[in-house]
């Protein structure tokens, strides 16, 4: 349903936010995961029809919305990164407003299906207060329900569970799946559990390309076989990252486990272990000259000798 061919664009300052971006995405939830500067955002922004693309075209059913962005506006819903409000005007006010610019007007149903939105995104307890003065968790729940007046055919999220509670994330995420069944969900975000959790398809993008694209299982998979942890002393990280692929390592209960990539067992003390999305996103980037956890350096010496891992 969207297609983006060969979509580049370059900021006036010069940087190349997008080099040249081929994606297909169908119906259900689609994850974009990838660093800060990756040009997430500016994806997003370039689809939402919000910036000019320098080159390239982009689809949505079948029509080009660069060239035609009207046709896309009325189906879309866009939750940007940031996002201001007229200062003292009430959720509702503010959600009926936006409401009116997607052009909902009948006011019968216009009104309900606030009062659900508000409802899915737990804010009718608050509906009558200013947004204006909502903590950040609440500012991006409404950020939500704008984003899901009109019910849209395009979801576009940018970091949508930024500054949510637990609860509240996984309420989100559950109002995410439920939708997804006639919608295109484009969900950006660095948090790697979320995509794992909810999308089917994804994409990782780096410095405005596009270096993996599959199911989230699917690109996990390759490591199978190649992928070692153990558990070390703090003080022995540094000469292991110096000796071994060191993909990530993590404190547990004071020592650090270490997640290595080696064809064969590194050293004894190594274990096999599954790979998970975000070792197959570590590994992704560190191939592609991007800097990742795994690097993250101690400042230690000593000679790196692991012990038996759990
Ligand atoms: N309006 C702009 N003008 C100039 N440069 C920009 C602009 N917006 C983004 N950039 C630059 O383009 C590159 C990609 O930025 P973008 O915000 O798209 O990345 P991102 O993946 O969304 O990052 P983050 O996860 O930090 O939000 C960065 O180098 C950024 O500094």
């Amino acid at each position: 349903m969207l297609e983006v061919r060969n979509l580049a664009k370059c900021y006036s300052n010069g940087v190349q936010a997008l080099k040249g971006i081929d994606l297909k995405i169908s119906t259900g939830m689609f994850g974009l995961l990838g660093p800060n500067g990756a040009g997430k955002s500016s994806l997003m922004r370039t689809l939402a029809t919000l910036q000019p693309a320098d080159k390239g075209e982009i689809y949505f059913s079948g029509n080009n919305i660069l060239q035609q962005p009207q046709l896309l506006r009325p189906v879309l819903g866009y939750l940007p990164q940031d996002f201001g409000v007229y200062p003292g005007m009430s959720a509702f006010a503010l959600l009926e407003h936006f409401a009116l610019l997607k052009r909902l007007s009948d006011k019968k149903s216009r009104r309900r299906q606030i009062e659900t939105l508000l409802e899915l995104t737990n804010l009718t307890r608050v509906r009558d207060k200013a947004v204006s003065g909502f903590s950040g968790g609440m500012r991006q729940r409404f950020g939500i329900a704008q984003a899901l007046l009109g019910s849209p055919k395009l979801l576009i999220l940018d970091e949508p569970t930024a500054g949510l509670d637990p609860e509240e994330r996984n309420r989100f995420h559950n109002l995410l799946s439920d939708l997804s069944e006639n919608t295109v969900v484009i969900l950006s975000t660095h948090i790697v559990e979320d995509i794992n959790n909810l999308c089917p398809d994804m994409a990782i993008l780096a410095q405005g390309q596009i270096i993996a694209r599959g199911a989230p299982g699917e690109l996990s998979a390759k490591l199978n076989g190649q992928l070692w942890h153990s558990l070390i002393e703090k003080k022995q990280l540094k000469a292991c990252q110096t000796q071994h692929r060191v993909i990530s390592h993590r404190l547990v209960a004071g020592q650090v486990e270490v997640r290595v990539l080696a064809e064969t067992c590194p050293q004894a003390g190594f274990n096999p272990v599954q790979g998970e999305l975000e070792d197959a996103y570590f590994t992704l980037l560190a191939q592609h000259g991007q800097q990742t956890p795994g690097q993250a350096q101690s400042q230690d010496l000593a000679t790196f000798t692991p012990m038996e891992a759990k």
